[in-house]
């Protein structure tokens, strides 16, 4: 098998290091270049203590020309990351996204992309396998429980929220639900926010603590029972084989794939 070579955007970031280390110690993974808001010019190993030499660029268009990669490992911020993606595809390379907060709208523009250049991508919004079971679990649960609300916990430094499992969890649970305005008709908020987010009468509720890392309960209710699916990721370690697995499937790719639920079988 041919080494698939790789960029990561974001490298020093709290996944993009945990990305580094993966790609590092994968036999036939290459990492080629990382793409930087800082440092342009330097090596990698200059800057965050990690063995790989290759070089950091400000201008990702100028790393695709240089480096030639596969795939491009993008985990930096909501704002940037959809650049990010759509500047690889238009330079012909694969991303892998983990990147959180695209709109529906950058997911239109993204599959258009993906037509146009006939080279796939896949946008992830949790690449731990225990969280895309608990999605999975909570939309089975959704055909005998019209009334659910979902609470996610994260770490204070997170941007986005809801976070993109949040409303990926609202949507697949949308997908099969009919849709329900919860609780009582009249219910007023006296504080404005008390009832959390809407997503078609789903209510999401983000919590951020110091000390957290990501969490998230899936909370069912029906006559005189309530279900709840919990998962936790206590490091970033956790979200690596995921990573791992859509580097590996989008050099098979040439559709997007939104969600790993989609690829694990
Ligand atoms: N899909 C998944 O399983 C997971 C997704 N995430 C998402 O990944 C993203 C990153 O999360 P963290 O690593 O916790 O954030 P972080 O803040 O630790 O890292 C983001 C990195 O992006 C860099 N950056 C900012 N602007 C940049 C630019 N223009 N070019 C290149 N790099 C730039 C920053 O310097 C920083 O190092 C977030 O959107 C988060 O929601 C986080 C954990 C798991
Ligand atoms: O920012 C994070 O940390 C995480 N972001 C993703 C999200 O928004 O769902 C995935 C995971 O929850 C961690």
């Amino acid at each position: 098998m041919e080494n698939i070579k790789i960029v990561i955007a974001g490298p020093r970031g709290r996944m993009g290091s945990e990305a580094v280390k993966l790609v590092e110690k994968t036999p036939h993974f290459e990492l080629v270049g990382a793409v930087d808001h800082k440092y342009d010019g330097q090596q990698l190993n200059e800057v965050n203590g990690f063995s790989s030499k290759v070089l950091i660029y400000n201008d990702m268009e100028k790393c695709f020309q240089e480096t030639k990669p596969d795939v491009l490992i993008d985990l930096t911020t909501p704002e940037i990351g959809k650049v990010h993606t759509k500047l690889a595809l238009q330079n012909g390379v694969r991303p892998v996204v983990g990147t959180t907060g695209f709109s529906k709208e950058d997911l239109k523009e993204i599959e258009q992309l993906i037509e146009e250049k006939g080279i796939g991508a896949i946008i992830a919004p949790n690449f731990a396998v225990g969280a895309i079971l608990m999605m999975k679990f909570s939309q089975m649960a959704a055909k005998y429980f019209q009334d659910v609300e979902i609470i996610e916990l994260h770490h204070d430094q997170k941007l986005d929220a809801p976070s993109g499992t949040g409303l990926k969890t609202a949507e697949m649970i949308s997908a099969v639900r009919e849709e329900k305005k919860q609780g009582h008709p009249n219910e007023k908020e006296v504080l404005s926010g008390a009832r959390g987010a809407d997503f078609d009468g789903i209510r999401l509720h983000s919590v951020r603590l110091p000390g957290l890392v990501a969490h998230q309960e899936v909370l069912f209710g029906g006559e005189g029972q309530t279900l709840s699916l919990r998962h936790d990721s206590y490091n970033r370690a956790s979200f690596m084989s995921g990573v791992k697995l859509s580097v590996e499937q989008v050099m098979k790719l040439d559709l997007l794939v939104y969600g790993l639920e989609n690829i694990i079988e």
